[in-house]
């Protein structure tokens, strides 16, 4: 099931908080939507959900609308976390799967099923309010799939966790795609979404500024970068021709380069200086995309 969204724009007042936006979302695969702050993310996903009108454009899924009817088939994890504090995480997680229609044994054996993965199974009979946040976040996330659903809306899913339960999350979100889950989700993490995404888009004031597949948007990037490491100084290499931007770490640096030959370049300005313990030519990361597509980076 296609997700499309085509020439979607949203105005709160004079505002414009996304702006002509035209998506294809494939199924089956995960799919990375980043941007800074206030690119519009959030809006785009309350948009696909129904849960916010559109001022312009369409969207749809399998050709046909996202409407109430079909609740049962998407999963959303806010951004803004919500759960019943003083529910226990099996009265929640009951009442929000009998909402979306499910037997309460079904829920049940699903819940077990995924506490287990999580590695949390005596948080069943626990409050909320006596999990600590990033915990919370598992349940609310369980929330999210406990029915099943064919697209599945994270927006923001890894932020506050820490890197286990990071890795946990990652390895829950990959099976539910190997499963045949759809999943969209922003992040503020490159590496999250260079990790796990086959296409992404990066929002820059509501417009897409790039879009496509993550293998075709690096090589189209053009750019590379040389990471050499060495037993002498190698800061020199900054003026080699060619060389865009130049970052020195302790054993060496990462150059930037504006196209392939120039490690060519860089290779011959090594040469004769000393041990040079390696020398590697890489795709660009996403966070170099970003950085010069938004003009700002993340980390
Ligand atoms: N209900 C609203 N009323 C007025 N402006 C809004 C509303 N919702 C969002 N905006 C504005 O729309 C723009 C996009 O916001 P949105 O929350 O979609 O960004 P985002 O990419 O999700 O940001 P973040 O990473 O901070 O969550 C922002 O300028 C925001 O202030």
């Amino acid at each position: 099931m296609t997700l499309k969204l085509t020439n979607v724009t949203k105005r709160f007042g004079s505002a414009t908080a996304v702006d002509n936006l035209s998506l294809e979302i494939p199924e089956k695969q995960i799919f990375g939507f980043l941007g800074a702050n206030g690119a519009g993310k959030t809006t785009t996903f309350r948009m696909i959900l129904g849960l916010m009108d559109l001022t312009e454009g369409s969207i749809s899924w399998n050709d046909d609308s996202i409407n109430y009817s079909k609740s049962h088939l998407i999963g959303y994890l806010p951004e803004e976390r919500g759960l019943y504090p003083k529910l226990t995480v099996k009265d929640q997680l009951v009442y929000l799967g009998r909402l979306r229609g499910m037997q309460k044994n079904d829920i049940i054996s699903e819940m077990d099923a995924w506490l287990e993965k999580f590695h949390v199974p005596e948080y069943r009979d626990k409050k909320v309010e006596e999990l600590s946040k990033g915990n919370q976040q598992k349940i609310q996330f369980i929330s999210a799939v406990i029915h099943k659903p064919k697209l599945l809306i994270l927006d923001e899913p890894f932020s506050g966790l820490d890197p286990v339960n990071v890795e946990q999350l990652k390895k829950a979100v990959v099976e539910l795609k190997e499963a045949g889950t759809s999943i969209v989700f922003s992040s503020h993490r490159m590496e999250h979404v260079e990790e796990l995404c086959e296409h992404l888009c990066i929002l820059h004031h509501g417009t897409p500024v790039v879009h496509g597949g993550l293998k075709e948007v690096k090589r189209s990037f053009g750019k590379k970068n040389v990471v050499v490491r060495a037993d002498f100084d190698v800061n020199y290499l900054k003026d080699v021709p060619g060389v865009v931007r130049y970052k020195p770490f302790t054993e060496g640096c990462e150059l930037q380069i504006e196209s392939e030959d120039v490690a060519a370049r860089i290779f011959e300005a090594l040469s004769g200086k000393g041990f040079v313990r390696t020398f590697d030519l890489e795709e660009p990361t996403l966070n170099d995309i970003f950085i010069e597509k938004v003009g700002a980076s993340y980390e």
